[in-house]
């Protein structure tokens, strides 16, 4: 799949079925709550060094027990595969 092909709803549905992501017509929206801020924090953590390796970078809306990803790809102005994948691992972490 061509990753800077701009993906609309119905082409991330399959994959987003079951998970927090929605697609809100711009960009890819999830939010976990955590119980505490650390453990959002914590999730963060670990988000930030798959992005790193995946050089995709969510934005993050940080709070008390709580933690929003935005998912979205700049060089495009839009969702692609890239942040598919970005959600499908962020769902991974967020299930520890
Ligand atoms: C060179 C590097 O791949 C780019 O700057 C990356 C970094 N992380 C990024 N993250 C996101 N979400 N969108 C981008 O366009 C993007 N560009």
């Amino acid at each position: 799949m061509d990753d800077r092909q701009v993906l609309d709803e119905a082409a991330t549905r399959d994959v987003l079925t079951g998970t927090a992501f929605t697609h809100d017509g711009h960009r890819l929206v999830a939010t976990y709550e955590t119980g505490d801020f650390l453990g959002a924090v914590r999730l963060l953590d670990r988000v930030a060094e798959v992005a790193e390796v995946m050089q995709h970078h969510p934005d993050v809306r940080l709070g008390y027990g709580r933690i929003t990803f935005e998912l979205w790809s700049h060089d495009v102005g839009g969702v692609t595969p890239r942040d598919l994948r970005l959600a499908e691992r962020i769902e991974e972490l967020a299930a520890y």
